[in-house]
């Protein structure tokens, strides 16, 4: 199984993105996390910001929306060059429409799960899905300790997505650090956001060499 690190540039400089961005070559993915003051009490940047990001990286762009109405705001960020989008299964109206839609547009479909959201009514569903971000804090700020109380749903989500026999990458984010990525390694994760573990960390680069070394070794021996 692959494993992926995506670093959350919610805990970069915003003033400085650019330099944020190269200094961490070792990214599997840039996880971009758009908040609206509606769906989480925080507000950060849309679309203008994310197509100038686009200009100056060919990094994997991860898109996370954290917004309502997906369902209307998605697709832009698909057409803008994005490789994946996860929309927030609580705010979409019509989740397997706006997976095809965005699949269409050339990106990976992802549906976000808050930590009170189950996953088992969306089974049926995971033919039309690319990835599962689940959430290990409540969404809207990093620096979150991790909610251990979320292993089960991400041991529950690879048993779907095993049982489903499909390539679907599952994604935890929120806390995701040199001392909780082994329990999510463990339950099954493959794509790891760390936004304050890598920002902060003296050598951000190493730090997700260190954390993909170390998802790489374990999930060897888990899965
Ligand atoms: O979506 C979010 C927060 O809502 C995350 O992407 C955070 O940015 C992760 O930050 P850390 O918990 O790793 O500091």
């Amino acid at each position: 199984m692959g494993m992926r690190i995506h670093p959350s540039l919610l805990s970069a400089d915003f003033a400085n993105f650019q330099r944020d961005i190269e200094s961490i070559p070792s990214a599997d993915g840039l996880h971009l996390d758009v908040m609206d003051y509606h769906f989480v009490p925080n507000l950060t940047f849309g679309l203008p910001v994310v197509e100038a990001i686009r200009k100056v990286t060919d990094h994997h762009i991860d898109m996370h929306l954290m917004i309502d109405d997906p369902d209307r705001w998605a697709p832009a960020y698909a057409e803008a060059g994005c490789e994946s989008v996860t929309f927030h299964v609580e705010a979409c109206k019509a989740p397997v429409r706006l997976a095809r839609e965005l699949r269409k547009l050339g990106a990976r479909a992802s549906m976000g799960l808050k930590p009170q959201t189950d996953i088992a009514p969306f089974e049926d569903i995971l033919p039309e899905l690319d990835m599962i971000l689940l959430m290990t804090v409540e969404p809207g700020f990093g620096g979150q300790k991790f909610l251990d109380i979320m292993l089960p749903k991400v041991r529950r989500t690879r048993e779907l997505v095993k049982k489903s026999g499909l390539d679907i990458w599952i994604q935890v984010d929120g806390g995701v650090s040199e001392s909780t990525i082994d329990q999510c390694i463990e339950a099954g994760a493959d794509t790891f956001v760390a936004g304050s573990a890598v920002f902060s960390a003296d050598d951000p680069d190493g730090m997700i060499r260190t954390l993909r070394e170390r998802a790489e070794e374990l999930s060897a021996h888990c899965h």
